[in-house]
C-alpha cells in the first residue's frame, strides 16, 4: 500500500484519517506541532496495523518547517540521499484552525498564521507532492476545505475559498494524468476545532447539524478512491452547499455573520 502524509494528524479529522488509512494498510507520515501526541498516535497505530508511522513535527506557519515537510513530499524513492524513504502516494492537507474572533478584533499575526497554515502551506506542500507524483504518474491529493468556503464567514471562509478554487483548478489541470485531486468540504464536525477556538459547539448549531469525524473521513477516502473532485459528506451539507451557491449574496453575507 502507498504512504499517506497527513497534516494535522495529532487530533480531529487528521487523527481519524491516520486511523482509517493505517487500518487500510497505509504507512503514514504524520505532521503537526505537538510531537508528543504524534508519537502517541504512532505508538497506537504502528503495532496495531503493522504499518510504518513516521512522525514529522512541524509548525506549518513557519516557512522552514513547511520546507522540511515539502522535502519529504518530494521523495521519489531510490534516489541518492533518499535512503529507504518511500514516496508519498496520498497527501492530506488537513491542518487548520479558526481565528475565533471577528477580523477587526483579531490580532494581525493570527490572521497571517491562518493564511500561512491554510493557504500558503497547502500550496507549497501540494506543489511538492504534484512534482513527484507526476514523475511517477500516480498519486492523490486531498485538500480539506469547508462548506464555509461558500459563505462570507470571515477570513477563515476566505482561506477555504482559496483552497476550493485552487483545488478545483488543479484537478482540471491534472485531468488525464495518474494524479487525482479532491476537495473535502465538511460541515460542522465534532473535533477539537471549536474548543480550540473557544467557541462552544452548542452555540453554533443544534446536534442534527453536526457530523462525526469517522463518517466524514470514511466518505472522503471513498471519494478519493473514486477520483471524485468535490467531496461534501452528507445529504444535508450537499443541499446546504447547493443553496449557498445560488442564494442571493445579501443572504450569504447575512449567514456569514453567524460567527
Ligand atoms: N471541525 C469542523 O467543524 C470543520 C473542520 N474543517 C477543517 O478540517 C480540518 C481539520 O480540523 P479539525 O480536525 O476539525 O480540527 P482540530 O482542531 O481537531 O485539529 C486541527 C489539527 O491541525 C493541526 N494544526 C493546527 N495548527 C497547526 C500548525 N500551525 N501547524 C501544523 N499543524 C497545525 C493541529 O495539531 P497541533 O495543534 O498539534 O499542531 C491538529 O492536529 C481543518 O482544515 C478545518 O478547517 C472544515 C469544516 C468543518
Ligand atoms: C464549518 C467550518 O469549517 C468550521 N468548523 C466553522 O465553524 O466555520
Amino acid at each position: 500500500m502507498s504512504t499517506a502524509l497527513i497534516t494535522g494528524g495529532s487530533a480531529g479529522l487528521g487523527l481519524e484519517f491516520a486511523r482509517q488509512l493505517a487500518a487500510a494498510g497505509h504507512d503514514l507520515v504524520l505532521v503537526a506541532r505537538d510531537a508528543e501526541r504524534l508519537r502517541q498516535v504512532a505508538e497506537e497505530l504502528g503495532p496495531a496495523h503493522g504499518v510504518a508511522v513516521e512522525v514529522l513535527p512541524a509548525d506549518l506557519s513557519v516557512a522552514d518547517d513547511v520546507a522540511r515537510v515539502a522535502q519529504r513530499l518530494a521523495v521519489v524513492g531510490g534516489r541518492p540521499g533518499e535512503g529507504d524513504l518511500r514516496p508519498v502516494g496520498l497527501l492530506v492537507n488537513n491542518a487548520g484552525f479558526a481565528t475565533g474572533t471577528r477580523f477587526a478584533k483579531s490580532r494581525v499575526t493570527t490572521e497571517r498564521r491562518s493564511i500561512d497554515v491554510m493557504v500558503k502551506a497547502v500550496v507549497e506542500l501540494t506543489h511538492a507532492a504534484v512534482g513527484q507524483m507526476l514523475e511517477r504518474d500516480r498519486g492523490a491529493i486531498l485538500n480539506v476545505g469547508s462548506v464555509a468556503a461558500l459563505t462570507a464567514g470571515g477570513t477563515y471562509a476566505a482561506a477555504k475559498a482559496y483552497v476550493r478554487t485552487f483545488t478545483e483548478s488543479l484537478a482540471s489541470e491534472l485531468r488525464g494524468t495518474g494524479v487525482t485531486v479532491t476537495l473535502l468540504s465538511p460541515g460542522f464536525t465534532h473535533t477539537e476545532f471549536h474548543a480550540r477556538a473557544g467557541v462552544p459547539e452548542s452555540s453554533i448549531a443544534p446536534e442534527w447539524g453536526w457530523l462525526n469525524a469517522e463518517y466524514v473521513v470514511r466518505t472522503a477516502l471513498a471519494d478519493v478512491r473514486r477520483g471524485v473532485v468535490l467531496s461534501t459528506p452528507s445529504a444535508r451539507y450537499k443541499a446546504a452547499s447547493a443553496l449557498l451557491r445560488v442564494a442571493p449574496r445579501w443572504a450569504v453575507r447575512a449567514l456569514g455573520s453567524y460567527r
